[in-house]
């Protein structure tokens, strides 16, 4: 069953990890999708090429999140090539992993101008846009688990995830008279660019996963279902909710 059928899905961060696994399964699911990137030309060329090949449209548009300028542009792109906006998945995100006693102060606005207030800026505009069209929408933003839970090197990231999640609990009520539903996503541990280093560590990883009671470290491809479904009608009343798809770590407490 495809469940975005008919629909224009946006996703930011799209070039690779989570954002790419979600821009082409809401293309497997009857989705055109426009993705958002700041670096990968070519990913984000061979991620429209995946999504192409399901038989739905596709566009890149490049652009740095932490800019304001850049959710309006994504927006304005993306209605002029499919000629609206249903969905707004806000994925973008990064992690420089630091300790918290000298966090370069460059870091730590760094981190809170692309995961905080990239966010913000980009379901401002979806939901402008949405607004104007007067059929509702669906917003899915990606926090995490992180949201819940503190790291020793997250000191900078572990509130822009709170924020994140915070922001959809006020977009919820903000919105819901426009029948446009604002849900938060709160991955665990996936595997992909942004914790590569990180887990590159054989002994952090193997500690990492001792804790998913599921067995195993998550992958992208893990997050579509979850995010297709916030997204979809299926979820006409879920709004203002938070689902964790961690693999059971976060209730691991001993
Ligand atoms: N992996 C994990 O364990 C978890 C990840 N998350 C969240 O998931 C989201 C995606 O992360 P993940 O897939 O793991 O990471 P990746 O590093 O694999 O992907 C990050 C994506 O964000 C894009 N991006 C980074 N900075 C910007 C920017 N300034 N403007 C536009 N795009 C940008 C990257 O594009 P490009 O490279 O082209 O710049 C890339 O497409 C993040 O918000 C992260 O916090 C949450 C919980 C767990
Ligand atoms: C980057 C981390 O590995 C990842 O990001 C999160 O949000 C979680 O804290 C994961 O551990």
């Amino acid at each position: 069953m495809k469940l975005l059928e008919g629909k224009t899905v946006l996703v930011t961060g799209a070039s690779t990890g989570i954002g790419r696994a979600a821009a082409i399964g809401a293309a497997q699911h009857g989705a055109d999708v426009v993705i958002n990137y700041h670096a990968r030309d070519e990913d984000a060329e061979a991620c429209i090429a995946a999504i192409e090949a399901t038989g739905q449209r596709g566009l890149a548009v490049k652009g740095d999140v932490a800019e304001p300028e850049t959710a309006k542009a994504f927006v304005a792109k993306a209605v002029e090539a499919f000629g609206k906006v249903d969905v707004m998945v806000n994925n973008a995100g990064i992690c420089p992993f630091h300790a918290f006693l000298d966090m370069p102060v460059e870091t730590f606005e760094r981190t809170m101008r692309v995961n905080l207030h990239g966010a913000y800026f980009m379901v401002q505009a979806a939901a402008n846009q949405m607004v104007a069209q007067g059929h509702g929408g669906a917003i899915v933003a990606v926090s995490s688990i992180s949201a819940l839970v503190g790291g020793e090197y997250q000191t900078h990231y572990t509130p822009t995830k709170a924020g994140v999640h915070s922001l959809m609990q006020s977009t919820a009520i903000a919105l819901g008279k426009y029948k446009i539903r604002c849900n938060s996503l709160l991955p665990g541990t996936i595997l992909t660019e942004i914790n590569k280093d990180d887990l590159a560590d054989d002994a952090k990883r193997t500690y990492m996963e001792s804790r998913v009671p599921l067995g195993r470290l998550g992958a992208p491809e893990d997050m579509v279902g979850p995010i297709v479904f916030l997204a979809s009608d299926m979820a006409a009343y879920v709004t203002g909710a938070a689902l964790l798809v961690d693999g059971g770590m976060f209730v691991n407490l001993q």
